[in-house]
Formats: structure tokens, C-alpha cells, sequence
């Protein structure tokens, strides 16, 4: 193999998989059509890489859900509470739950914006290869080799399955995942022994896991599976894949010192791997797989200096492979879809498609050595000199008063109770939004029409929250297409995409803008729907914010400057957005940061850094405000330990997160960090259609009181609601209400 790529998007070029996946779910579509859709889908990928003259073709990349939930199902990691469902409804069923069966919890994959769905173990769990030889990886192999097309196929390693899995709730103090590796390794050991009966030569195992700090006994047990994995007698040749950064030296020496016979590493976001690699005197005898193409990026790639990496590896290695630095699961499929991006913008990019013809060219250029393909430069990114001297004059020190006079002047301002409900700023994005907005692009609905529609909902979100009786009221951000893009669609510096999809989680997608050059804001971007909102309502109604972090996260970025100095550049347009909704008479601002930990290094000594800028970004973004307007913040999807101190010293008066699936124990996690400001933990959870009871709410809500005063305590969902459907999201805020009115009761002798 002298070319290859970690793995590919699933999705298809036109969405196929999430059509025929939402129309399984909702009985449109039998199980036998949704696994025609995804074996077409394989299909046209395999032949796209041959025909795009890719030496080692991936398989098992495709996945109807999430690739670690295959994993779970491979090794039969089924908790019981599903075992009564079989094929996609039990898949599915540990996805997203279904009626009384709360679903598996989902979080990001590393610092991506994929949601894997996070195993659970307990030290009952027995691994078994579930399905025999009809497991998923057999199976897409031997469906690739009937086509003609020879694979190597893609699991999970064990190493970072076990490390990404959670303990069962019921499991017993000092249960760690990891404890089941000899056990995973057997089927592991089985799947590799079947790969090999069916003829593969090649199996991928990817490790990430290694790119971040892992421990003595953490690499301990990667020496030991891949001591065991190495010693089979019958398997493929084994390549342990890492991306998304630089490995450890102890890990790359576990790896040297055991027989895999390939190493994957990331030369795009760990640099510094040349270094490690040399560090340990390279790899003598093995392959080496160069992530040199950047799979996480949609930038053209600088060809020559790729080869050049490539080549400076050979002394190092047995062989050199050209890859991508990580699967294209991250970038959208073609470029060529794009047929009305400026031209100039358009020209600095390489999506997956043409990523892989960037791979093929550079192990031409090294194989057969002669000079990579010179490019044209690249244009260069605009420079807006206002925005940079407005933020050189600001400078670093943006803060705001003192928190006391701040709560006492919001209190008196907006006068809310004990225990005050709201909602995280979606409503549900029913078919008949999206279908006028699809029919407003299309052109056939007039700009005023299409406006005239989102008033007319907003209105009715309006009515509907003021009979629910919630405290402080959102306008529902039906006209947004999506939290970044569409803020992104109205900055300068931003180029959005038509085409350009890319997995979120499931059969969610978005559409990730290209911020290319310096950010500015020609005009106000939220003001008018927000100040609408708030004429109906003599209800405070929140504005509603993307804040600096998740607008980089969910971006594309130039790679041309720090994130910094970028972060501060979006602060800056936030800044005068939040001036402009205060001026305008909107007292309560949320702005959003659920990517806050997202961004965070994968390393422990690059993180503090990293919270400094990002708290920075966020504290110049909101600090141009009066004692009385108050600022919320939002987080979800993460793991919230590590940045605990972070949430803290974002200083956002009121803090919403994710809170419902571990059960309130952030809330005396936060207290515990010192955070003193308004919390709202979500009461439930919002990725599931199941409806919550009052009675579990109140529990929740009852567990938060014993770390926090009910005057802080905030009630709310865990995210927003778009989406969810309205009959639940009806149900459950009623239920929200409920409780929400019950305990208030009870701490202050007051309901309403
Ligand atoms: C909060 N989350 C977000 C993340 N990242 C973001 N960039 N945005 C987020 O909100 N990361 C973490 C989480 C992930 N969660 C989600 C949740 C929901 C979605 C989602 O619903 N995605 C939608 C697409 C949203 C969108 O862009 N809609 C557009 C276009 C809609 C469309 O495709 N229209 C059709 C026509 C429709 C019709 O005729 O009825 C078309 O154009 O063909 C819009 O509303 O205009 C999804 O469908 O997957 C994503 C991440
Ligand atoms: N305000 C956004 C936050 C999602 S993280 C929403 O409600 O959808
Ligand atoms: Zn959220």
C-alpha cells in the first residue's frame, strides 16, 4: 500500500443515508430498503477511491448510527435493557432510546463535532462476537470483494473502546472499563482470525486514544493487546492508526516493540510527531501510514511540502503510505458541488473527494519521484485594519462589575421567582420551516413572505410558552438554519456552503461555513427577530447568541493565524451584536458556548492556554453590558470536568448545561469549583422523544436544591429543542412547569 485515507464520509453525496435512515424510523421505509440504501452507499464509495486511483481502499468506515456503537454491538456490549429488541430496532434503541428505555449516552469524539454513542460496561459484561460470520466487518468485506474490490477493514481499537466507555450505572466503585481488555482482546482475536479466513490482508485498528496523556497502567495494556493481537498465528497485517494529534513516545514505543507491521500518525495536528518518531529511533521495520493531507480542514493541500514530509520520513521507516491525517468523516464530500462560492475562496479548497486525489498525486510524486504538482498560491485572506484596531484599542481586560451588585440589579430589573423556567432557544424546526426556507432559496416564496412566516411562528412560540406559564420566554430561532451557519452566513470573512454536509451525530448533519478571512459584522444579525419577539410578551424574552468558541468549532477556520487572535475578531462582532439587543430593550442575553469543551487540547499542557483565550474571547464578547442586563451561557454535549473552572470564569450570570443524563451531580460540582452564579441544569433530555414525568423532574430538581440556594437554581431542558417534534416538546415543558411550580411551592411558599 502506497496510498491510502483513514476512512470516508457515509453519508452520500446527497444525503442518502439520513433520507432513508428518518424514513426507517418514521415506518415510511421497511429495514430491507434501508439496507439496500447502505449497501448502494458502500458501494459507490469503494468504486469512487478505485477509480480515483487510492491503492488501499477502507471498509467498515460506513455505519447506519455511529461506528463505536458497531463496535458495542460487534462484542455483543448490549446492556440488558435493550436485549428484548433484535436488528435495527435494538441498534436504534440504543441510539435513541425508545419510550422507557432511555438511550446510550452520546458525546463528542474527541475534539470534533461527531457525537459517538458511549459504551456501557459493568464487570458482567462478557464479550462475544455477536453475530458470528455475520459480523458488519465480514460482511462489508466480502461485499467489497464481490465487487471486485479488495479492502482493508476499519475497527475501533481496544484500547480506545474501552478508554471512550463508561461504567453501567449499577457497576461497583473502581470498576474501570479498561479491567475487560483481555476479554475484548478474545473477540477482537476472532474477528482478526475470520478477516483472515475471508482473505483480507490488511485490518485498521484505530487508536486516537494515544494522542492524548495516558498513563503507566494505559500503556501497559496497549503493549499487552497488541503483544496478544500481534502473536496470532492467522490474522491480517495489523495497522494501529492515531490521529487528531502527536502520540506519546511510550505509546509509539509499545507499538515499535510489538508485531503490527503498520503505525498511522497524524502530521497535521501533531507536528511534533517527527520528533517523537525520531525519538525512538523510528520504525526500523515497519510501515509508516503519513497523515499528510489534512482530513479535518477543507484547505488545498500544499503538495510539495507534503511529499517533502513523506520523504523525510523514509530514513525513519521500512515504507512510507500517503493518507489523510484522519478519516474525511469530518469534511463534506465534493467541491464540485459548489457551484456559486466565490471563485477565490472556492480555489483555497480540497473537500473529501478531492482530498483523496490530493493523496493519490502526492505518492505519485514520491513514488515514481518527480516534483509535486505546483500549485497557483493561494489567494490571501482579506484584512479588515477597523476590526483589528478596534481590538488592539480594547485590549485584554474585559470583565464586568462585581457579581453581588449584578444579581441584586437583575433581580430588581427583571424580578423573576425562585426556580425560574426557560427554554435553551429552540423550538422545534417543524417540516413547514424548513420547507419555507428551502422554498425561499429556490426562490418560490419573495423574501417578505418567507419573513412573514418566522414572525407568524414566533408568534405562536410566543403564545404557546406564555400558556405554559415558563418564566423568561425565547423567540424559537425558527429562521435559523443552523446555530453557526447562520450567523456565519451574515458576517464578512465567512463563505457558506450548498452541499457542503457533514455527520453531526446520527441522521444529524450541518453544514460547517469556511471563515477564510478577517470576521467583521456589516449589520445587526438577531436584533429585529428578537425585539419582535419581545413585543409580543410583557415576559423578559432572551436573546440569543453563538458565542466566539462554538463559531470557530463549528467552522472551518483559516489555519493562517492563531484561533486566538480569530476568537477575538468574532468577540469583537458579538460584542457590538449584544450592544445592539440591550440598546434595543432585550434585559436577558444567552450566548451559547456548548463547544467550549470541544476545543479543548487533547493534552493537559496545552489547555490552560487554551481556556485563557477562550474565556477571554467569551468576556469581550458580553462585557460591554449594564449590571442590569442579564447574560446566560449554555453548554451540552460534553464531559464538563475539565473545564469546570473554565465555566466559572466565564462570569455569564446564569450557566444552562447538560445535566439530566448524570443525573444533577455537575450542579455540586460546579458549587464545589466555586461557581456562584445562576445554574440551570437540564431537567432532561432533549435527544430522546420520550416524554419526562413531572414526578422525575422534581426529583432532579430536588437533587440540584442540595447544592444550590433555589434563587440560583434555574429550570430548563438540557439543550435546545429544534429537534424534537411539538407534541412532546409540549408535553415535557408542561411537565417542566409542573414540577418546576411544585418545588417552588415548597421553598418559598409561593407557586407562581
Ligand atoms: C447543537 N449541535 C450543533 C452542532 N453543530 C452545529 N453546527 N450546530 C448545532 O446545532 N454540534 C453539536 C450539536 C449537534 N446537534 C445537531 C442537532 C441538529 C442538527 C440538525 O437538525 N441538522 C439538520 C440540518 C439543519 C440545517 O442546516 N437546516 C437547513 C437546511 C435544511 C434542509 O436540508 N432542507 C432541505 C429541504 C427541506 C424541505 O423541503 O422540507 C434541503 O435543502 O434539501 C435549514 O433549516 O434551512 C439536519 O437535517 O440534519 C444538527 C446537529
Ligand atoms: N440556542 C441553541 C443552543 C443549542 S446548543 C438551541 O436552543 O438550539
Ligand atoms: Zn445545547
Amino acid at each position: 500500500m502506497n496510498t491510502t485515507i483513514l476512512g470516508y464520509p457515509r453519508i452520500g453525496a446527497r444525503r442518502e443515508l439520513k433520507f432513508a435512515t428518518e424514513d426507517f424510523w418514521a415506518g415510511r421505509a421497511d429495514a430491507g430498503a434501508l439496507a439496500r440504501t447502505g449497501a448502494e452507499l458502500r458501494a459507490d464509495v469503494w468504486t469512487g477511491l478505485r477509480d480515483a486511483g487510492l491503492q488501499a481502499i477502507p471498509s467498515n468506515t460506513f455505519s447506519f448510527y455511529d461506528q463505536v456503537l458497531d463496535t458495542s454491538v460487534l462484542v455483543d456490549a448490549v446492556p440488558d435493557r435493550y436485549r428484548h429488541l433484535a436488528g435495527f430496532d435494538r441498534y436504534f434503541a440504543m441510539a435513541r432510546g425508545v419510550q422507557d428505555v432511555p438511550p446510550l449516552e452520546m458525546t463528542k469524539w474527541f475534539d470534533t463535532n461527531y457525537h459517538y454513542i458511549v459504551p456501557e460496561l459493568g464487570p458482567d459484561t462478557r464479550f462475544r462476537l455477536a453475530d458470528g460470520s455475520a459480523a458488519k466487518p465480514l460482511v462489508e468485506y466480502r461485499e467489497a470483494k464481490a465487487l471486485g474490490i479488495e479492502t482493508r477493514p476499519v475497527l475501533v481499537g481496544p484500547l480506545t473502546y474501552l478508554l471512550l466507555a463508561k461504567p453501567a450505572e449499577d457497576a461497583p466503585d473502581g470498576f474501570r472499563p479498561l479491567d475487560l481488555l483481555d476479554g475484548l482482546i478474545d473477540v477482537y482475536a476472532e474477528v482478526l482470525e475470520r478477516l483472515a479466513g475471508s482473505g483480507a490482508g490488511w485490518v485498521q485498528l484505530d487508536e486516537p486514544a494515544l494522542v492524548a496523556d495516558r498513563g503507566e497502567e494505559e500503556i501497559a495494556a496497549l503493549a499487552r493487546a497488541y503483544s496478544r493481537l500481534g502473536r496470532l498465528t492467522s490474522r491480517p497485517r495489523l495497522m494501529v492508526a492515531t490521529y487528531f494529534g502527536t502520540i506519546g513516545a511510550d505509546a509509539l514505543r509499545a507499538l515499535a516493540g510489538s508485531r503490527v507491521e503498520a503505525v498511522g500518525l497524524d502530521f497535521v495536528a501533531g507536528p511534533d510527531n517527527l520528533d517523537v518518531l525520531a525519538s525512538v529511533g523510528g520504525l526500523p521495520r515497519k510501515t509508516l501510514v503519513a497523515g499528510v493531507v489534512d482530513g479535518r480542514n477543507v484547505w488545498r493541500a500544499d503538495q510539495r511540502r507534503a511529499k517533502a514530509t513523506c520523504a523525510s520520513l523514509l530514513g525513519l521507516v521500512d515504507q512510507v503510505v500517503v493518507s489523510t491525517s484522519c478519516s474525511l468523516l469530518h469534511v463534506p464530500i465534493d467541491l464540485d458541488a459548489e457551484t456559486s462560492m466565490d471563485p477565490e475562496v472556492r480555489g483555497r479548497l480540497a473537500f473529501a473527494r478531492q482530498k483523496v486525489a490530493e493523496v493519490v498525486a502526492v505518492g505519485r510524486a514520491l513514488s515514481e519521484d518527480v516534483p509535486a504538482k505546483a500549485e497557483a498560491p493561494a489567494p490571501p485572506a482579506d484584512v479588515d485594519h477597523d476590526v483589528r484596531a478596534r481590538l488592539d484599542s480594547l485590549g485584554d481586560g474585559a470583565g464586568r462589575g462585581d457579581r453581588a451588585a449584578r444579581f441584586a440589579a437583575q433581580r430588581d430589573e427583571l424580578g423573576l421567582p425562585a426556580l425560574a423556567t426557560t427554554t435553551i432557544g429552540s423550538f422545534p424546526q417543524t417540516p413547514e420551516i424548513r420547507r419555507a426556507r428551502a422554498d425561499l432559496r429556490a426562490g418560490r416564496v419573495t423574501a417578505d413572505a418567507y419573513t412573514r412566516a418566522m414572525r407568524d411562528e414566533i408568534a405562536r412560540v410566543i403564545a404557546l410558552q406564555e400558556d405554559l406559564g415558563l418564566d423568561v420566554l425565547v423567540h424559537g430561532e425558527p429562521e435559523r438554519n443552523d446555530m453557526v451557519q447562520y450567523f456565519a452566513e451574515q458576517l464578512d470573512g465567512y463563505a457558506a456552503t450548498e452541499h457542503g454536509w457533514v455527520q453531526s451525530y446520527g441522521s444529524r448533519y450541518v453544514r460547517p461555513p469556511i471563515l477564510h478571512s478577517d470576521v467583521a459584522r456589516p449589520r445587526p444579525m438577531t436584533v429585529e427577530w428578537a425585539t419582535y419577539a419581545q413585543s409580543l410578551t410583557s415576559k423578559p424574552v432572551k436573546g440569543m447568541l453563538t458565542g466566539p468558541v462554538t463559531m470557530l468549532a463549528w467552522s472551518f477556520v483559516r489555519d493562517d493565524q492563531p484561533l486566538a487572535d480569530t476568537a477575538r475578531q468574532l468577540a469583537l462582532a458579538l460584542r457590538d451584536e449584544i450592544a445592539d439587543l440591550e440598546a434595543a430593550g432585550i434585559r436577558v442575553i444567552q450566548v451559547d458556548e456548548p463547544a467550549l469543551r470541544e476545543l479543548l487540547p487533547l493534552r493537559g499542557a496545552d489547555r490552560p492556554a487554551y481556556m485563557e483565550w477562550a474565556v477571554g474571547a467569551f468576556r469581550l464578547a458580553t462585557s460591554g453590558v449594564a449590571d442590569t442586563t442579564q447574560i446566560h451561557t449554555h453548554m451540552c454535549y460534553s464531559e464538563f470536568g475539565e473545564i469546570i473552572g473554565a465555566i466559572g470564569a466565564l462570569d455569564a450570570d446564569v450557566t444552562s448545561v447538560e445535566a439530566a443524563r448524570s443525573h444533577m451531580e455537575l450542579v455540586a460540582d460546579l458549587r464545589a469549583a466555586g461557581y456562584e452564579n445562576g445554574i440551570g441544569p437540564g431537567v432532561y433530555d432533549i435527544h430522546s422523544p420520550r416524554v419526562p414525568g413531572a414526578d422525575e423532574i422534581e426529583e432532579n430538581l430536588r437533587r440540584a436544591l442540595r447544592a444550590v440556594d433555589p434563587g440560583r437554581l434555574w429550570v430548563n431542558p438540557d439543550c435546545g429543542l429544534k429537534t424534537r417534534a411539538y407534541p412532546e416538546t409540549e408535553a415535557s415543558l408542561r411537565n417542566l412547569v409542573t414540577a418546576a411550580h411544585r418545588v417552588r411551592a415548597d421553598v418559598t411558599g409561593t407557586s407562581a
